[in-house]
């Protein structure tokens, strides 16, 4: 397929119409190998296997059909690995007999295969292991699917990218494929991103290479779509004439624990804002698509990221928590940001002069995730109500997922006074016993069934990187100084004077509080 085309690949399961091509349906009846690349690694551990058992457990992967394969340098056995992933497995939750024995069944599936990430032997065995098992499944040559998952620093993808190339692809195309899925951080700027997107596409075709974003697998994510145009009471309200801000933030109440040299490298930005919080504004401001295939959803998202306007240097707040450089794999001197809050401005019909506020911090006071909408003013006000704070629509993705809407009612009583209230939807009381699935669950299933809506495709990366690379670049170059704050404070002061001065009118003496069952 030539560069610049996209095309839809054919997928099964339970997805509604909407997402089929029935015409290019092909039956898959091969058996299924997963290769988890960087299996002795954090990611691998603490949520690649997991997500695997979890499909185990609800009959997504049946035992019949699949194998999953390790691979990494570590010299480790089979059962060292699998002793390694044991207790991420047994959850606190659940500790019922039942649910060992299904860990240890699962624990079966697995094999390790040693070996280097830029030599034949190591893939030529692993290509021996799985056509073996291929073989052992009495699956039908070129019918196999082989599913590679990069747990991975991404300085290794193109040798690992060739080497599955040479040594490891599905033999022909009966039904069978052969899948990547790569990892975040896609690059560091504009350059190396386009560079590794080079590298990856002269070997595979976009519809093969599934670049993963855990946020997009959020239930409240997915949520967005559904909750934009299935609902009459958004569709009038939700642009440039009634909304005055938007802000959507990532805060973690813990610092860089354990991972503070490869988060020296990136920073804050490039660790969350350019990838989730950017991610999740594409599904905020897009237009609607034309349908719900994946192509036209990513049509959209391109689109908005294309109207985004240079940043400036002005809607920008660096900073940096103290005792960040304590970490002794982070430089005395680092200069590079734990906390961002930067203005992103859409220059199109729906939403010019609306500031997107993206915000993100490591070490702050809380750890949540929300998309806030603040409302304009309500014109000619008799209630003198303005005085209680604004609308809000707020979406919290975590923890204790909740929709509520921030709205002025009657004070209960015999007096006409106003008061804030909301219309709450917390998914714990609403949905109780229903469990909400982990984001890369969703999204490993979704690599398997062939759907990549919830994946970012080529030229939405570019896009995404072209809105933060000048900005980037200023900060290696130390144009920018990120301000100190305290951890466990909201940051820095400067970021609260820049939402102010963006339009950003905080509701005084109201919290809203998850309701407790
Ligand atoms: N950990 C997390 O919470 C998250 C991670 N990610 C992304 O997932 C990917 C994997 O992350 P994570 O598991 O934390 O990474 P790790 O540092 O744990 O690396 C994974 C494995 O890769 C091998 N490895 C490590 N460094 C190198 C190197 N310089 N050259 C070659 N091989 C190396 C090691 O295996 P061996 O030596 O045995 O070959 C290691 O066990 C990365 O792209 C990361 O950005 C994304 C979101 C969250
Ligand atoms: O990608 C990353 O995400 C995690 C936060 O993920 P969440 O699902 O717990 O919100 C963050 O801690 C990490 O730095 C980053 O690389």
């Amino acid at each position: 397929m030539g560069s610049g085309q996209w095309c839809i690949e054919n997928r099964s399961g339970n997805r509604n119409d909407s997402f089929v091509r029935k015409d290019e349906a092909v039956p898959e009846t091969g058996c299924l190998s997963i290769i988890v690349l960087g299996a002795s690694g954090d990611l691998a551990k603490k949520k690649t296997f997991p997500a695997l058992f979890n499909l185990y457990r609800q009959g997504f992967l049946q035992p019949d059909e699949v194998h999953i394969f390790g691979y990494a340098r570590s010299k480790i056995s089979d059962e060292e690995l699998r002793n390694r992933i044991r207790g991420y497995l047994l959850s606190d939750k659940n500790a019922s007999p039942e649910h060992s024995e299904g860990v240890s069944k699962f624990l079966q599936f697995i094999k390790y295969v040693s070996g280097s990430y830029d030599t034949e032997e190591g893939f030529q065995l692993l290509d021996k292991e799985i056509s073996e098992h291929e073989i052992l499944k009495k699956s039908q040559e070129g019918s196999a699917r082989r599913l590679f998952y990069f747990a991975l620093p991404p300085s290794v993808y193109p040798s690992v990218c060739r080497m599955i190339k040479r040594c490891c692809m599905n033999r022909s195309d009966l039904g069978g494929w052969t899948r990547i899925v790569v990892e975040k951080p896609f690059g560091k700027d504009l350059h190396s991103s386009e560079q590794l997107s080079s590298h990856i596409g002269e070997l595979f075709d976009e519809p093969q290479i599934y670049r993963i974003d855990h946020y997009l697998g959020k239930e409240l994510v997915q949520n967005l779509l559904v909750l934009r145009f299935a609902n009459r009471f958004f569709l009038p309200l939700w642009n440039r004439d009634n909304i005055d801000n938007v802000q959507i933030v990532f805060r973690e109440d813990f610092g860089t624990e354990g991972r503070g040299g490869y988060f020296d490298e990136y920073g804050i930005i490039r660790d969350i804002i350019q990838n989730h919080l950017l991610q999740v504004l594409c599904l905020v401001a897009m237009e609607k698509p034309v349908s719900l295939k994946p192509e036209h959803i990513r049509d959209e998202k391109v689109k908005v990221l294309q109207s985004v306007l240079p940043i400036k240097d002005e809607e920008v707040v660096l900073g940096q928590y103290e005792g960040y450089r304590d970490d002794p794999t982070v430089p005395d001197h680092s200069n590079t940001p734990t906390f961002a809050t930067v203005i992103l401005r859409i220059h199109n019909e729906r939403w010019e002069g609306v500031p997107f506020i993206l915000k993100a911090g490591k070490a702050l006071n809380s750890r949540k995730a929300e998309i806030r909408v603040q409302f304009k003013d309500v014109p000619g006000d008799i209630f003198k109500c303005q005085k209680q704070g604004r609308n809000e629509f707020v979406i919290r993705l975590q923890p204790s997922e909740a929709i509520y809407m921030k709205l002025t009612v009657k004070q209960p009583g015999l007096e006409m006074s106003t008061v804030q209230s909301e219309l709450d939807l917390s998914y714990k009381q609403r949905y109780q016993g229903v469990t909400i699935p982990e984001a890369y669950e969703r999204l490993i299933l979704d690599t398997i069934r062939g759907d990549q809506q919830h994946f970012v495709r080529r030229d939405e990366l570019k896009a995404a990187w072209e809105i933060f690379t000048p900005l980037l670049h200023g900060i290696d170059n130390g144009e920018f100084k990120p301000i100190s704050y305290q951890p466990g404070s909201r940051g820095p002061v400067e970021a609260d004077e820049l939402l102010a001065k963006a339009g950003y009118v905080q509701t005084h003496g109201y919290i809203w509080v998850p309701p407790s069952l």
